[in-house]
C-alpha cells in the first residue's frame, strides 16, 4: 500500500514538472503578446479573449474536474500572465539595485568609494575664503590621513546679502591648496553653466540639497565626464532623491555618490533630522555609494561623532564633516564647523584615524 502511494508520488512529482514546463512555455508566448500589445498602445487584460479560451475550455472538459473548478484554475494562469505583462512594461532604473545587482564602486584617484572598501572621509571647509584659510584647512586634514577635501566657492545661501563664495577664485584656491596637500577636491556647483570650470578645477562635482531637483543642472552634469556627490533635497522624498540620482545616470554619468544631509522635521534642538533609513533604504535600492554629511544633519557640534556613528552602522560608504582653521570667524556655518582639535578629537573618538586605512569587514564586522 505504502510502496504504491510512493509510485503515485513519482508520478505526480513527474507530472508537476511537465505541468511547470508547460505554464513556463506558456508565459514566455504571453510575454510576447504582451511586448506587441505594449508596442501597440493596447491594453493587457483582454475579458473578452479570457471568455473565449474559458468557453473553449469547459467545452472540452470531460471531468474530473468541474467546469467551475477548470474556469477558476485558467484565471489564475491568466492573472498570472497578466502581472508578467504589466511587469515588463515597468521602467528599468538604472539606478535601482534590481537592474544592477554588484555596488558600483567609484574610483577618485587612489580612494575607492563604496562596496566592501574602507568608509572614507571627505573633510574641509564649508566655504573657501582665503588662501591662508584655506592652505591651513587642507594642510591639517592632509596630515591626518584624510584624502577628500570639501570647499565650497559658490555658496547657496538664504540670505542673498550673505557671503555667496569667492566664485572662480575660491575654485582655483581650492585647487591649488588641494594639488599641494594631495587631496582630491570636491565642491558644489549651482549652474550648468559654471561646468566648464569646475571641469577644470574640481575632481568631483557637488550637487547640493538646494538644486536637487534643478533637472537642467542634473542632465548637464550627468553629461560630464567627472564623478558626482548628490546631496538629498531639504524636504526630499527618498524617491525624489533615487529619481534626480536617476537623472544623472540617464545621461550616461555612472559615478554617482548619494549623500543623506538631514532633512527638514519639526524637530528644532537640531537643525536638521539625519534620516538612517534613507541611508539604509539608499543601499538596499540602489546600487551607488552612499554618505552621510553630519555637519548639515544635525547642525551641532556635539552630535557629530554620534551621528558618524549612526550613519556608518547603517551602512554608509563613509562621511562628510566640516572643518575650519578657526569656526568662530567663518563665513558661512560658523555654528556647527569644528577646529583643529575638535577634529582631531572627533577622529579619536570615532576611530576614523583607523577607519581610513582599514576595509570595512575589519571595522565592523560586516
Ligand atoms: O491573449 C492576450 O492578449 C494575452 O495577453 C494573454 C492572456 C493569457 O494569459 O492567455 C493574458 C491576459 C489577457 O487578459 C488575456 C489573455
Amino acid at each position: 500500500m505504502q510502496e504504491t502511494i510512493q509510485n503515485l508520488r513519482a508520478r505526480i512529482d513527474a507530472l508537476n514538472l511537465q505541468l511547470l514546463a508547460l505554464l513556463s512555455e506558456r508565459a514566455a508566448v504571453a510575454e510576447e503578446i504582451g511586448r506587441l500589445q505594449t508596442a501597440l498602445g493596447m491594453p493587457h487584460y483582454d475579458p473578452v479573449r479570457e471568455a473565449q479560451m474559458l468557453e473553449a475550455l469547459t467545452a472540452a472538459n470531460r471531468g474530473p474536474f468541474s467546469d467551475e473548478t477548470v474556469k477558476g484554475l485558467f484565471k489564475a494562469i491568466f492573472q498570472a500572465s497578466m502581472q508578467l505583462e504589466q511587469e515588463s512594461d515597468k521602467v528599468k532604473y538604472l539606478t535601482s539595485r534590481q537592474t544592477r545587482r554588484e555596488d558600483t564602486v567609484v574610483k577618485l584617484g587612489d580612494v575607492v568609494l563604496g562596496s566592501h572598501h574602507a568608509p572614507v572621509l571627505v573633510a574641509g571647509p564649508c566655504s573657501i575664503e582665503s588662501h591662508e584659510q584655506v592652505e591651513a584647512a587642507a594642510a591639517f586634514v592632509a596630515s591626518r590621513g584624510v584624502k577628500l577635501f570639501r570647499g565650497g566657492a559658490f555658496k547657496p545661501r538664504t540670505d542673498p546679502y550673505s557671503f555667496q563664495g569667492l566664485g572662480e577664485q575660491g575654485l582655483r584656491l581650492g585647487r591649488e591648496a588641494c594639488d599641494r596637500h594631495g587631496l582630491l577636491f570636491i565642491s558644489e556647483i549651482m549652474d550648468a553653466c559654471d561646468l566648464p570650470l569646475f571641469l577644470e578645477y574640481a575632481d568631483v562635482l557637488q550637487i547640493g540639497a538646494r538644486n536637487m531637483q534643478n533637472f537642467t543642472l542634473l542632465r548637464a552634469v550627468g553629461r560630464a565626464n567627472k564623478p558626482v556627490l548628490l546631496k538629498r533635497g531639504l524636504s526630499a522624498t527618498i524617491e525624489e532623491w533615487l529619481m534626480a540620482a536617476e537623472y544623472l545616470l540617464s545621461e550616461g554619468n555612472t559615478n554617482v555618490i548619494l549623500c543623506e544631509r538631514g532633512i527638514r522635521t519639526f524637530e528644532r534642538y537640531t537643525r536638521n533630522t539625519l534620516d538612517v533609513s534613507a541611508v539604509a533604504l539608499a543601499k538596499q535600492e540602489t546600487h551607488l555609494p552612499v554618505l552621510v554629511d553630519v555637519t548639515h544633519s544635525g547642525g551641532r557640534r556635539d552630535l557629530l561623532v554620534p551621528l558618524t556613528k549612526a550613519g556608518l552602522a547603517v551602512g554608509a560608504d563613509g562621511i562628510m564633516v566640516e572643518v575650519h582653521p578657526n569656526p568662530a570667524v567663518a563665513l558661512s556655518d560658523n555654528k556647527q564647523q569644528m577646529d583643529f582639535d575638535a577634529f582631531d578629537r572627533y577622529l579619536e573618538e570615532t576611530g576614523y584615524h583607523k577607519k581610513l586605512s582599514q576595509k570595512r569587514h575589519e571595522v565592523y564586522g560586516f
